[in-house]
């Protein structure tokens, strides 16, 4: 495992820096033998996984309970863990919190918010657990997705925030749905790796929604791109299993054991002497 802080390196030698969300243990070691780099555990499990209307709804239970999954898959990759909503309320809460994050097998915790979470991040950082910021749409406190930045007051919001939160000791910064050439400006301001969604080509690295990219998400958002058509994929096996049970072609005898001739012959032999058929 990596710790945070070694990605400061990579920004240093412009290799770029590779997220995706993780949720449960198969994916988390099919993402690791791909090279990920950080398996985020997202609050997003609760929109993606568990079919919650809301991040809202997602508690530290359930992140916990997926960190475990993910933690018990990743070889190699650093695992980070989403705060979820509500779990960062006061500077004690927040470190109370992020180390059961830990306890759970996360390498780093990943908290939303901007000028307002300053002193909480600083106070998890200060005692000793790994803080990725996250500025710009953040779906716990923004409401309806838009882009963030797009005016002078709000972009420079955003540059003091990043500014702040990296002086407040956070390792990365997560920008979410912010135009590209404001993204590459606070990138090129901070020390700190930033890592983009929906916020274009010049940030340090990219994070995606492994649903996303694997086309099993109902639709395709402006920022993601589908790799592949999975949801389909999914369904239409579904449906071929469904058909072949039905129709009587699945299983064959190839899918089960046969009972060796002398057995079975005992075994009628048996029953018909027992239960008189
Ligand atoms: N499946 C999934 N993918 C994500 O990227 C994602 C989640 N879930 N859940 C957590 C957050 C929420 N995110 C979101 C959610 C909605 C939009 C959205 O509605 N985008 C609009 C464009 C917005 C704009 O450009 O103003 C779109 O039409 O794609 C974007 C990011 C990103 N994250
Ligand atoms: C979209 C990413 C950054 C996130 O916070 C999540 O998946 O919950
Ligand atoms: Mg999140």
């Amino acid at each position: 495992m990596k710790a945070l802080s070694v990605f400061r390196d990579y920004k240093k030698q412009g290799r770029k820096i590779t997220m995706l969300t993780a949720y449960d243990y198969p994916t988390a070691v099919l993402e690791d033998r791909a090279g990920i780099d950080i398996l985020l555990v997202g609050d997003s499990v609760g929109r993606n996984i568990l079919g919650y209307a809301s991040e809202l709804e997602v508690t530290m239970e359930d992140m916990l309970h997926h960190v475990r999954a993910v933690a018990r898959g990743a070889k190699q990759a650093h695992v980070m863990g989403d705060m979820p909503y509500r779990s960062c309320d006061t500077p004690a809460l927040a470190l109370e919190n992020a180390r059961r994050m830990m306890d759970a097998g996360a390498h780093s915790v990943k908290i939303e918010g901007e000028q307002d979470m300053v002193d909480r991040i600083k106070y998890v950082v200060d005692a000793g657990v790994p803080v990725c910021a996250h500025i710009g749409y953040t779906p716990q406190t923004s409401g309806k997705a838009a882009v963030q930045g797009k005016d002078i007051d709000r972009a420079k919001a955003l540059i003091d925030a990043a500014l702040q939160l990296e002086k407040a000791g956070a390792d990365m910064v997560v920008f979410e749905l912010i135009p590209e050439l404001l993204a590459k400006e606070i990138t090129n301001l901070l020390s700190i790796p930033t890592i983009g969604i929906g916020a274009g080509r010049f940030c340090d690295g990219q994070v995606q929604v492994y649903c996303d990219i694997l086309g099993l998400s109902a639709r395709v958002f402006r920022h993601a791109k589908a790799y592949d058509t999975l949801g389909q994929r999914y369904e239409d096996a579904f449906a071929a299993y469904a058909r072949e049970v039905t129709g009587g072609t699945f299983p064959t005898s190839e899918n089960a054991a046969a009972l060796p001739d002398d057995v079975a012959d005992q075994v009628r032999e048996w029953v018909h002497k027992t239960y008189g058929k």
